[in-house]
């Protein structure tokens, strides 16, 4: 993958790091007996990269979960700009300048694509349904400006020539891209990527690694993916869980070297060994 090489640890004259963005502080989640995160911390930087990576079952979607208020932690705090921010819910996400994808696309089957991302374009809507019905000038002026920002997040996916099909009719890594255009469209501070570069190929998932590292001049992004040489790639720093614990915290050379997440990803190559026999 040929993108700039951000796994040396900083400098000692680099500069201080920039205050989080979003931050989640010692966030447990039990599912009856089990404890899916225990103690979990972790903080989004802005114009980072922060990937969350560890073995299967480590509780890496419980987490995303967690920072999309799809799932309440029984313990911890989440921080937005050091406010703490109580009862995050779904649909308060665009509001707060957070937009995420999810590992099932979640795109509408009876939409175009174009309709698609102009629902991520939507927190910029101004005027109201009396408006659009009287068909008033300003409505009109509204719907274009929605419908451009929509175009410009297809082109920078690379998808604007799917405009006008439905997504069922697109293979899958262009169903990605538009879930990941309507993302976009929102205009975060944050952007949540739940897997990513899951049903990618090699280009595919180059030119993803390539793309996120270009948003990073606009915005913070969080990455849950299972693929190594991606998130290595790609992110600033990373959190490895296991067991729903982090097992280490830092720059993908840092992480690589760590004997904790060694053990882990060895563990589960035991365990899925231990599965075939
Ligand atoms: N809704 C739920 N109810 C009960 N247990 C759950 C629930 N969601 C997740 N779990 C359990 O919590 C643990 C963490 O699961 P989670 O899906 O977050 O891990 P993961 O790291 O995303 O795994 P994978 O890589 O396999 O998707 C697992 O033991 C899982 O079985």
């Amino acid at each position: 993958m040929t993108l700039p090489d951000t796994s040396e640890t900083r400098s000692p004259s680099a500069p201080p790091d920039p205050a989080p963005l979003f931050t989640a502080e010692g966030v447990t989640v039990r599912f009856g007996g089990l404890t899916a995160l225990d103690d979990v911390s972790l903080a989004a930087r802005p114009r980072e990269v922060h990937g969350v990576i560890g073995p299967n079952g480590a509780g890496k979607t419980t987490f995303f979960n967690v920072c999309c208020g799809f799932v309440r932690p029984d313990q911890g705090t989440l921080r937005w700009r050091d406010e703490p921010v109580r009862g995050l819910h779904p649909a308060r996400l665009a509001g707060m300048g957070i937009a995420r994808t999810l590992q099932g696309l979640g795109l509408f089957a009876g939409l175009t694509v174009a309709e698609n991302v102009l629902v991520g374009a939507d927190r910029f809507r101004r005027t109201g349904f009396a408006s659009s019905l009287f068909a008033l000038p300003r409505a009109a002026a509204d719907e274009r400006s929605l419908r451009e920002r929509a175009d410009r997040a297809l082109e920078e996916v690379g998808v604007a020539s799917y405009t006008g099909r439905y997504p069922g009719s697109l293979p899958y890594p262009v169903r990605k891209r538009v879930a990941l255009a309507r993302a976009l469209a929102a205009d975060p501070e944050l952007l949540l990527l739940d897997e990513p570069a899951s049903g990618l190929g090699a280009d595919d998932m180059t030119e993803l690694g390539e793309l996120v590292r270009g948003l990073t001049e606009r915005m913070a992004v969080v990455l849950v993916d299972h693929h190594m040489d991606l998130v290595m790639a790609v992110c600033d720093r990373i959190t490895v869980l296991d067991f729903g614990r982090v097992v280490a915290a830092g720059s993908p050379a840092q992480v690589r070297d760590d004997q904790a997440v060694i053990d882990a990803y060895l563990g589960e190559e035991a365990r899925a060994g231990g599965d075939d026999d």
